[in-house]
């Protein structure tokens, strides 16, 4: 028979496992797993320090996991060193606790007088410990853990067992909680980068869709274009890496992404990376991506251009205006096969098919050490020249037709035919510009006709050659940067001012509104020039 006294205690006892495992329950990461634990078992009264060693995965080491923050060895100088140490399972102490069913006590003082003795242990001296009761902790049949508690001498561990295997179940329970969280954390975690991917690849692709025209209208019937698609078809079936070389506005990017189309790797992304328009610092990361926190401003992960291209095409425009150091890491990334992102820790296989394009002459920036002769021989495998507009004038006529076509019926204004005598000046102009330039004008030209026929058009002043530039030429030859600037500002009176939006002058010059921001702000363009 139980004495009342007993009785008792036993009811205490009971009703503190209770608030005990009903606290453990409810608990998902360590952090509250230390402040929990701590409070509860201060509850029993009798437990003093406590401290919590887990198993490594091989069951062969063991290391501190958890203590009580409040102790005041936390403070000792060696306290790092003993947290961070992982120690032998088969120490002579912590097996034999592993292998019983029972809770073990160890007086500290006989356990420092073994002839070998785990750091650990001296610790436990060193800090003042008299005697330890170490209780396994287990899932189902594995060992996790171990359990020190540091109870009084006096107090009947034998009688008590129970109670202190308990406590050591539900602390195995918590454990078990706290690794299905981590779990479900860090696959929350990869979903959530996944959409993050997902959801760079989307802008990534509504900017594609909004700046791609029809590339199945490549326009020309030159000796010289014709030549273009001879070359064109040779090549788009391969993986070979192409250089398009060609002035600017002569459709280096238009055959780039005919190539691409007419690829094997077509249902994949074509990425284009613009090497002149970003800033040199930020090329890198643009090209290979980044890793969160790796330099100041990193403030999320972000995935290069060459692994959105992976399996697809990468276009590098401008390739001619890549800084020297970046050329050193595009050619490792194109001999290798494999880049790292900025703050990476290991490289990543990429299988993207390289198609450059420039309108230097690269054999000049090399001889001028701007370019690097390994990264040149590595990219010339296969080039194309465009020829610029002024030496094909028959394709003019064809040309200003399809654009008369596609920009008449995109600002709804019905011409459909260019007077003869606009027609001959069209294809006596030089085309600085090249396509582009002529592209630009015949939008222009729709918007300042009335009527059904482009009767006249407002061409740059050419010079002649063979008569001495006057002030009046000078002022009134355009560069291209101006040519586009009267163009983007003709669309915009015409839209009044508006960028944005269904029939905005983004959507009518065919380009994401973010772009003609950019070229508004670059060209100097402001609301009262619109009035
Ligand atoms: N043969 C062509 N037929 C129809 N349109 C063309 C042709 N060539 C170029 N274009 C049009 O001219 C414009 C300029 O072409 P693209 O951007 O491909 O030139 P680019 O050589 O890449 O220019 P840049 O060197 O300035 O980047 C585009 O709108 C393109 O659709």
């Amino acid at each position: 028979m139980m004495a009342n006294a007993e009785i008792r205690q036993r009811e205490n006892e009971k009703s503190l496992l209770l608030s005990f495992s009903n606290a453990l329950a409810s608990i998902r990461n360590k952090e509250q797993l230390a402040k929990e634990f701590s409070d509860e078992l201060r509850k029993f009264g009798v437990i003093g320090n406590y401290s919590l060693r887990l198993l490594s995965a091989d069951q062969k080491y063991h290391q501190m996991y958890l203590y009580d923050a409040r102790d005041a060895f936390t403070e000792h100088p060696g306290f790092n060193h003993i947290l961070t140490m992982q120690c032998d399972v088969n120490d002579g102490i912590t097996n034999l606790v592993l292998d019983s069913q029972e809770p073990l006590s160890f007086n500290i003082q006989e356990l420092n007088e073994r002839k070998t003795v785990p750091p650990y242990v001296k610790w436990w001296r060193e800090i003042g410990l008299i005697e330890l009761t170490g209780l396994r902790v287990r899932l189902g049949e594995v060992n996790i853990g171990i359990l020190w508690l540091s109870i009084p001498q006096d107090y009947d561990k034998s009688a008590n067992a129970l109670l202190l295997k308990s406590i050591s179940s539900q602390i195995a329970i918590a454990l078990s909680n706290i690794h299905s969280n981590e779990k479900v954390v860090a696959q929350l975690e990869v979903i959530e980068k996944y959409k993050q991917q997902l959801e760079e690849e989307k802008v990534y692709l509504r900017e594609e869709i909004q700046t791609t025209h029809n590339y199945d209208e490549i326009i020309g019937n030159s000796k010289e274009m014709k030549k273009t698609f001879q070359m064109v078809s040779q090549v788009e079936a391969t993986d070979s890496t192409v250089l398009i070389l060609g002035e600017t506005g002569t459709g280096k990017e238009l055959i780039a992404r005919a190539i691409h189309n007419n690829s094997p790797r077509r249902d994949r992304l074509m990425i284009k990376v613009n090497c002149a328009t970003l800033p040199a610092n930020l090329i890198e990361s643009e090209l290979f991506g980044h890793e969160k926190g790796s330099f100041t401003g990193a403030t999320e992960r972000r995935v290069g251009k060459f692994e959105l291209a992976d399996k697809g095409t990468l276009f590098l425009d401008e390739i001619g205006e890549l800084p020297l150091e970046l050329q050193v890491k595009l050619l490792r990334a194109l001999q290798e096969k494999e880049i790292e992102r900025i703050g990476g820790r290991g490289t990543i296989k990429v299988d993207v098919r390289i198609i450059a394009a420039t309108n230097r002459d690269l054999e000049k920036e090399m001889a001028e050490g701007r370019f690097r002769s390994d990264l040149y021989y590595r990219i010339n495998i296969f080039p194309i020249s465009l020829p610029p507009l002024r030496s094909r004038p028959e394709d003019i006529p064809s040309l200003a037709s399809h654009f008369l076509q596609r920009f008449s019926k995109k600002l709804g204004k019905p011409i459909d035919a260019i007077g003869s005598n606009a027609m001959r000046e069209l294809t006596q102009y030089s085309w600085p510009g090249n396509i582009r330039e002529l592209e630009h004008l015949i939008e222009r030209s729709i918007l300042l006709t009335n009527g059904t026929m482009i009767k006249e058009i407002q061409l740059p002043v050419m010079r002649d050659k063979n008569k001495p530039l006057t002030s009046e030429t000078v002022t009134c030859l355009k560069t291209i940067d101006e040519n586009e600037r009267d163009h983007i500002l003709s669309v915009l009176k015409y839209c009044r001012g508006r960028i944005g939006g269904e029939g905005g002058a983004a959507e009518r010059l065919g380009v994401p509104k973010s772009t003609l921001n950019s070229k508004i702000k670059r060209l100097g363009i402001r609301r009262e020039h619109l009035y």
